[in-house]
């Protein structure tokens, strides 16, 4: 017999077809109470779970008593609770790689829009203020050759550094919780603390996961660090920087401007202060968001279930030890 899995999240056709050939699927929109009581059998018989953006903790794993892996369709797992599945042994696999260049280019995006301010300006075409040759009022500030501060250097904090440095000649600083030869030897990425960086940075980006010690880590105290002329990209998660301190950092002058893909509550609620201020691109969470990526993520959590639930935890698994 198949084994049965819960899906949250919808799947392209050919997707959903290999999903079908391995596990018998039950198919919710989502993870609320209220979803899970309405198909208690369905979750108290699922060996797998398979979507994304939804909270895994104790009191769901409660109502799903057989399940042995989890696989989530993002590289970021921050929403579940790693300590509960540790508990009970249960895998959990995520989708690094086949995002990280999308990312990379989504953070290349904000530079440029927040520094050369393409959203205010083409808001401004589009209600007719174009009316003669654009004087310093439109102007923006170079991108090339200005320093760049790398929170993160990871995979995706890699990948960013390797578009500043070959297409924009950009000297880059970063922090990390360890060097990195590949940064240092490829992009002459210069590793600094994070109070020196800040200090230093024309950009400074963040491209971290939420953990413990990510948690506010960007604050009052770090905006008063950096630069006036500094613009800020976060595109990690909302949680890691005191969102009201970075309002006021914009508010006050601290800071010139900043691009943001994430926010400590998403959907960014419409009362946001940030969505008045002229000085702030914000997106959706678009991240990873390509049709071509979405596809590959998906494809990879359907894989990544299909190994898990065959004891298979070479690759993508973020708790190994966890498997029987
Ligand atoms: N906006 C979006 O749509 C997307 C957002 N993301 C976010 O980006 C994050 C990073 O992804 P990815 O690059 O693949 O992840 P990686 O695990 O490859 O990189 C994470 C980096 O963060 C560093 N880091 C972790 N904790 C700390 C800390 N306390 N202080 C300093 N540095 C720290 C790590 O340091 P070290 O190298 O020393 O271990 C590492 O360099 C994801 O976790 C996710 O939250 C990801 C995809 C899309
Ligand atoms: O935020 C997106 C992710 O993949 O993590």
């Amino acid at each position: 017999m198949k084994p049965s899995i819960i899906l949250y999240k919808a799947l392209p056709d050919d997707l959903m077809q290999r999903l079908e050939s391995h596990f018998t699927v039950t198919r919710v929109p989502d993870l609320k109470p209220e979803t899970v009581q309405q198909h208690a059998d369905a979750f108290a018989n699922a060996q797998g779970l398979l979507g994304s953006s939804q909270n895994v903790h104790a009191p769901l794993l409660e109502k799903m008593p057989q399940l042995r892996a989890a696989s989530t369709i993002s590289v970021g797992y921050d929403n579940f609770d790693v300590d509960a599945l540790n508990a009970r042994n249960i895998l959990l696999m995520h989708t690094p790689t086949v995002l990280t260049e999308t990312v990379a280019d989504t953070i290349m995006a904000l530079v440029l829009s927040s520094a050369r301010r393409v959203v205010e300006v083409a808001e401004r075409v589009k209600v007719g203020e174009w009316t003669s040759s654009i004087g310093a009022d439109w102007f923006g500030i170079d991108v090339h050759h200005k320093t760049l501060g790398i929170v993160g250097m990871g995979r995706i904090g890699l990948a960013l550094a390797q578009r500043a440095h070959f297409g924009f000649g950009m000297p880059i600083l970063y922090n990390a919780r360890r060097h990195h030869a590949e940064a240092e030897e490829r992009f002459q990425a210069r590793y600094c603390e994070l109070e020196t960086l800040l200090k230093e940075s024309d950009f400074v980006c963040l491209v971290l996961p939420l953990t413990e010690e990510t948690h506010h880590l960007i604050g009052q105290k770090q905006f008063e660090l950096m630069k006036k002329s500094a613009i800020f990209i976060n595109a990690g998660r909302g949680q890691v920087v005191d969102e009201a301190a970075l309002i006021a950092a914009l508010q006050n002058g601290e800071i010139h401007a900043a691009g943001l893909d994430v926010f400590e509550k998403e959907p960014l609620p419409i009362d946001s202060p940030l969505l008045s201020l002229p000085n702030v691109v914000a997106l959706p969470h678009i991240g990873s968001a390509t049709h071509e990526t979405r596809y590959n993520m998906s494809a990879c959590a359907v894989d990544n279930l299909i190994d898990a639930l065959n004891g298979k935890v070479e690759k993508n698994c973020v708790n190994p030890q966890a498997a029987r």
